[in-house]
């Protein structure tokens, strides 16, 4: 076990209830311009721009869930993880596959409307490090937007399919890659890459929605002018402030193969008129090769989206050790704080704690474990530093054993959601450790770039997953649901005051969203590892709709076919994953439920 499990009390795994009557708990409240927020529909894969993935839909609820039925399936063919979330508009669902990111468009009673399967290039998925997924498309004044595997954005006409633009955005050869969902904001589409594994520069682009032309590139790595940090850039903390720290915190010219990409979630504020975002880690895994700060890798920042200034940016961890990847879902709420409301972004990091942030400044308000951590002390609130253990620092020749979290993080990229009515945030995710042990690295444009072997285990308690109730205000766990796998799935939350999510061995729940309580479950065909969303049609019924297909950087075991005799396959997740394959098989299909 771990030995410094500095995690809140939690009693027990089985739900302990909430107070009754003492609800909502707590005066935490998406901001107001979420009100205007149409919940018959689900647009954007975090349903709104705070990223709460909440619907006001009550049709299905605590009562009568236990009735949800399945009212038809959609098989895709492909055996990749199936990470997108649906989008439904008017009267159509549309979804894009992982790789070759086909998106179809399906009317309600299943029947399927249009296909648009762009030219995608094989070689793309030797690229990608976690599997050849796609987190989803976004839906905007009659166009789709998404990305390829191989590095293109496209718009696509969303009553017929035509395609309006497609634009390459990244490059193959230097072993970019694209799996993220984009987020369309005043007529931009703001896409990131990926390929943090394979000694990638990070970077969030803007696109023209009218006609795919780029409009700015902001660098995670390198000079202020690529970063795009100028005159406005105002970061909270002393050791975020200074010239070009994008460059002078790496060994020289090593920002240009640094890492920080950004392949996570995206929020915005119109209010303040920002977009949030994070970076990931920096390469090579191996710390040894980047003595320094390793700036803007692991970073939060607050930029304006018509020109993509910088406004603020916090470095969550400089120099990572572990790959803990800062790309994880901002959730926009307005709560108080020492008797004061603030307006916050609250993120459940991979590096075990849950950040509230005031995101008009980026000072931590604070930032309490959610999992079991033993690299690091807590962070300190005057400075804003992260404190870590001395004899948990791996490096080449070198073995650090019982890492915890693991280097997927207490929580990887599967987006947490936030309920206004009971104030609090359901996670999705991990309870894993790890030994990891430096190597080599040599930079070869286009190949893995990590230096390091990992071997991941089942952390504390032996259970690999958790579902967990979060309250921000107190900082602190509500309640927490034990699970046999990382819990790889999204997860909605509604005004029935339910949740519901997947698990990679072939369930989705649905939980009580106060209590925890069991009320509903469903035997899929493949794992889960997508993103549920909720919607109604035009005569107000409620449908809830979910991908299986298992995959990922957790489901690589079984949609890559590896062998478990290899536990440092997969980057050391097979290891922790050997009995995956006999809970399921691979295999994408669109499950919609109605009662
Ligand atoms: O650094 C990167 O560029 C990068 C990209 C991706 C990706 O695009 O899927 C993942 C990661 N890192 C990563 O660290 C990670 O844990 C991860 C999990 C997954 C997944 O889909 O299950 N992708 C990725």
């Amino acid at each position: 076990a771990c030995s410094q499990d500095s995690a809140p009390p939690n009693p027990d795994s089985s739900p302990p209830s909430v107070a009754q009557g003492n609800y909502p708990h707590n005066n935490s409240s998406p901001p107001t311009w979420l009100e205007a927020d149409e919940d018959g529909q689900w647009t954007m894969p975090a349903k709104n721009y705070a990223s709460t993935r909440y619907s006001g839909l009550s049709q299905i609820n605590r009562d009568n869930v236990k009735d949800l039925k399945l009212a038809w399936t959609f098989s895709t063919g492909l055996t990749p993880g199936h990470e997108a979330a649906p989008v439904f508009v008017d009267d159509t669902l549309y979804v894009v596959t992982p790789y070759p990111n086909t998106v179809y468009a399906l009317a309600l009673d299943g029947s399927k409307k249009w296909e648009y399967k762009p030219d995608t290039h094989q070689e793309s998925q030797g690229m990608a490090c976690c599997d050849v997924v796609n987190r989803g498309l976004v839906h905007v004044n009659g166009k789709l937007f998404f990305n390829t595997l191989d590095n293109h954005a496209i718009a696509l006409e969303a009553d017929t399919g035509k395609e309006l633009w497609k634009t390459k955005v990244g490059d193959l050869q230097r072993g970019e890659t694209m799996t993220m969902a984009p987020l369309v904001v005043k007529g931009k589409m703001l896409v990131g890459n990926s390929g943090g594994e394979m000694g990638v520069r990070g970077w969030l682009k803007a696109l023209d929605t009218e006609t795919g032309e780029l409009l700015w590139t902001a660098y995670s790595t390198g000079p202020d002018k690529d970063v795009l940090i100028g005159e406005e850039f105002r970061p909270f903390y002393a050791q975020d402030q200074g010239k070009d720290l994008g460059a002078s915190s790496w060994p020289p010219e090593m920002w240009k193969i640094g890492g920080g990409t950004v392949w996570g979630w995206l929020s915005y504020d119109p209010e303040l008129d920002l977009v949030y975002y994070g970076t990931g880690n920096p390469g090579p895994w191996n710390p040894d090769f980047r003595p320094g700060d390793n700036k803007w890798t692991l970073t939060v920042f607050a930029r304006r989206p018509d020109d993509g200034s910088a406004i603020w940016a916090y470095q969550i961890e400089p120099h990572d050790l572990y790959d803990y990847d800062g790309v994880n879902e901002s959730l926009l709420i307005d709560m108080p704080f020492n008797g004061e409301q603030r307006k916050v972004l609250v993120r459940p990091e991979r590096n075990g704690h849950v950040y509230v942030m005031d995101r008009t400044s980026g000072e931590v308000l604070s930032a309490n474990t959610y999992v079991p951590v033993n690299v690091t002390d807590g962070v300190d609130l005057k400075t804003g530093q992260m404190r870590k253990v001395k004899d948990k620092q791996p490096g080449t020749n070198r073995t650090v054993h019982n890492i915890c979290p693991a280097a997927p993080g207490g929580k990887d990229w599967q987006p947490s959601a936030y309920s206004p009515r009971t104030g609090l945030i359901y996670m999705p995710h991990n309870n894993l450790c790890m030994d990891m042990h430096g190597t080599q690295a040599n930079y070869i444009a286009g190949t893995p770039y990590v230096g390091s072997d990992v071997k991941m285990f089942a952390g504390p308690g032996g259970h690999r997953g958790a579902y967990t109730a979060w309250d921000p205000v107190a900082g602190s766990k509500v309640w927490s649901i034990k699970e046999e796998f990382p819990v790889w799935s999204g997860t909605v939350a509604t005004a029935g005051d339910i949740v519901f999510y997947g698990t990679m061995d072939r369930w989705f729940k649905a939980l009580d969203a106060k209590t925890g309580e069991l009320l509903w479950k469903y035997r899929v065909g493949s794992g889960i590892v997508g993103q549920p969303v909720t919607f109604q049609d035009k005569d107000g019924k409620q449908y809830v709709a979910i991908f299986s297909g298992v995959g990922g950087w957790s489901g690589a075991i079984v949609s890559g076919g590896l062998d478990a005799r290899d536990g440092t396959a997969a980057l050391g997740f097979v290891n922790a994953m050997k009995d995956l394959p006999q809970h399921t098989d691979k295999g994408g299909q669109l499950y919609v439920f109605s009662l």
